[in-house]
């Protein structure tokens, strides 16, 4: 765990929660559907890959999202999402391993899980096809983590916000990176992050842009900076998440 003392006070309170959590005994062994190839699919159709994420609120959103999850998660289907991204952190997000195992028994699509995993055990809440591990909060066990998390079955994306963090990220032998534009110490969004780290990100990595992706302009740009594909919780969850998913899709 590297500067956590630069933490915003609930961030720092995410992760201790984190850490406090039962974790289960067995381990997961995970038949995961392939993030590769559902990208390849929607480009193939001519239309923009988006991880549409069922997000019921969060610490900078107003409000709570009490709709099913799994309504939700087909509506996004039907929009168009090339894959899912499910929150399972309970107390400042509002979700569960629970919604992401009804979730991807719904659909079809990649799931991503969502979540603040710190340490091995953690992995084995509950099974997805991707599972999502943060530069910042794993530090120096980066490596050993995507190891323990591929071993499992999982395709593992690696979040990162700065460029320091994306070359730890390679040298862990990332090979899905996301790059967030939410600085989680400061919890402040812009998408200039995304510019300024996409170009130093290897070919052959999958690159996500990740966080307060909100207009078609807002996709057009993260696509022409280079994002393979783009992570959008807040604006697909505000309103209508069929038609705001299709909307981002088709921008
Ligand atoms: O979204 C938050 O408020 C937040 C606060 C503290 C830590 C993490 C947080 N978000 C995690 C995410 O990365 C986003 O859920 C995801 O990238 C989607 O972002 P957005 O489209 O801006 O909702």
């Amino acid at each position: 765990m590297n500067a956590e003392g630069e933490l915003a006070p609930v961030v720092q309170s995410i992760l201790r929660d984190a850490r406090n959590r039962d974790t289960p005994d067995e381990r997961v062994s995970v038949d995961a559907r392939s993030f590769a190839d559902a990208i390849a699919r929607t480009e193939s159709k001519g239309e923009i890959p988006v991880i549409a994420e069922v997000k019921p609120t969060s610490p900078t959103t107003d409000g709570n999202r009490t709709d099913d999850p799994v309504e939700l998660a087909k509506q996004m289907v039907e929009g168009g999402a090339t894959a899912l991204s499910v929150l399972t952190e309970p107390e400042h997000f509002g979700g569960s391993p629970e919604n992401l195992r009804r979730v991807r028994e719904a659909v079809d699509v990649p799931v991503l899980r969502k979540d603040f995993v710190v340490e091995e055990a953690q992995l084995d809440v509950v099974e997805a096809d991707l599972v999502l591990l943060i530069a910042r909060f794993v530090g120096d066990d980066l490596s050993q983590l995507v190891t323990a998390a591929r071993e499992r079955g999982f395709q593992v994306l690696v979040e990162v916000h700065t460029r320091g963090e994306l070359e730890k990220a390679t040298d862990a032998g990332a090979d899905i990176v996301g790059v967030n534009n939410r600085d989680l110490g400061k919890l402040e969004v812009s998408l200039d992050t995304f510019e300024s780290v996409a170009p130093e990100v290897p070919d052959e990595m999958t690159c996500i842009a990740e966080s307060g992706i909100t207009t078609t302009n807002d996709a057009r740009r993260m696509r022409e900076a280079g994002a393979d594909a783009l992570l959008v919780g807040s604006a697909i969850m505000d309103g209508d998440v069929a038609e705001n998913t299709q909307r981002l899709v088709s921008a």
